[in-house]
């Protein structure tokens, strides 16, 4: 078994580590740690989650979230094969240079090593890069797009979850080259309230929450789908009244020519084999993929306009953050993407 930590292990994306791992046949869920001075700290799994109490959790049950001193981060890093750090922006940024002195392989769920533009970085989140030297070590961990590049990288940055959604809808338009040259796809796409985190906050907060758009022309996954997709998009998202998932729909003029049988090719070419990708003939919910490490996806074609809309659909919390930190976790360590996410493979 391959010995491995979940870092932010108090936060939604922490919990839903620590049960994916705890049910993971080939990593073992060896510590969970929170901040100093956490309001966790020192509790039990149970405790601090309480879904995961009495459920299966054996005696993962009494491992304890134990406060991480910055001073501990080198002695983790030759301890553990898998840290998967689930901690804010912030925190990454300053603790992966360390954490990449051992031997460890690193699965940062922030978005603090996905863009490569320190000045773009800047912008859009607020501080600036001080790890340029971090940056070029890491890999962009969409698990179906970058399997290979994954399978060498000591520094994973898994994707934002609404850049999850939009590329894996995107890009096998964008990378067959079908797409309108100057025409930028539009993205509209809705989250439940997990996506912010566990923190409490007016915008988030049940009585405050109404379909509404947030972030309009000025999000900070913009930059993320633009790099990754490698065409500037219009990037909406909304904040819906539900708990978790995400829905996007993708509107996209193609190149004039373009016939529905070559759309659907670059759709098959990319995912076919891609066993947590399910092309769908009827458009995605929300209900479909919660709970689940899958995207659903579906699209329609009008031949005469040129224009093709595309949804996606998946679980913010598990594809988009926990689950494919761990499909990127297996293929770094030579397991099949999907292992321990999906029964059938596990
Ligand atoms: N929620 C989502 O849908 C997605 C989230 N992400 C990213 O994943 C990361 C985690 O998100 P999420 O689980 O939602 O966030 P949460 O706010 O739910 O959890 C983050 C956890 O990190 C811990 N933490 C905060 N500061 C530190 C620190 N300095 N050192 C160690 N731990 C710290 C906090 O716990 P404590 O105070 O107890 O230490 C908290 O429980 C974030 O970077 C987020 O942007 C990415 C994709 C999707
Ligand atoms: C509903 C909601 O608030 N969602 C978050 C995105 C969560 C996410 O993907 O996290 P990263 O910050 O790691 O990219 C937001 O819009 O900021």
């Amino acid at each position: 078994m391959l010995s491995s930590c979940v870092i932010g292990a108090s936060g939604y994306t922490g919990a839903e580590l620590i049960k994916i791992i705890h049910q993971h046949p080939e990593f073992d869920l060896a510590a969970c740690f929170v901040s100093q001075g956490s309001s966790d700290a020192n509790k039990l799994i149970g405790e601090v989650h309480a879904v995961l109490g009495g459920q299966g959790l054996g005696s993962k049950h009494r491992l304890q979230m134990q406060e991480l001193a910055p001073a501990r981060l080198s002695e983790l890093a030759n301890t553990y094969d898998a840290i998967f750090l689930a901690t804010p922006h912030e925190a990454s940024h300053d603790w992966a240079a360390a954490l990449l002195k051992g031997s460890a392989k690193i699965f940062d769920l922030s978005g603090a090593f996905r863009l490569p533009d320190a000045s773009v970085f800047a912008k859009y989140y607020g501080f600036q890069h001080e790890h340029p030297e971090v940056q070029k070590k890491a890999v962009y961990g969409l698990a179906e797009w970058y399997e290979n590049e994954i399978k060498q990288a000591k520094l994973i940055a898994v994707p934002g979850c609404y850049p999850t959604a939009s590329l894996l809808a995107l890009k096998p338009l964008s990378d067959a080259n079908l797409v309108k040259p100057g025409h930028r796809p539009v993205i509209n796409a809705t989250s439940g309230v997990s996506g912010a985190g566990k923190k409490p906050s007016a915008t988030t907060s049940f009585y405050e929450v109404s379909l509404q758009a947030y972030g309009v022309l000025g999000h900070r996954h913009t930059p993320e789908i633009d790099n990754y997709a490698q065409t500037q998009v219009i990037f909406t998202p909304h904040l819906g009244q539900f708990k978790r998932g995400i829905l996007a729909t993708v509107t996209v003029a193609l190149k004039e020519g373009i016939s529905a049988t070559q759309v659907a090719q670059a759709y098959e070419k990319q995912y076919a084999d891609k066993a947590l990708i399910r092309l769908r003939n009827s458009w995605p919910k929300v209900d479909d993929v919660a709970n689940t490490p899958f995207c659903d996806i579906c699209w329609k074609f009008d031949e005469d306009s040129g224009y093709l809309v595309v949804s996606s659909a998946i679980d913010n919390l598990l594809k988009g953050a926990a689950s494919q930190a761990v499909q990127c976790a297996n293929l770094a360590f030579d397991f099949p993407s999907q292992t321990g996410l999906i029964s059938s493979w596990t």
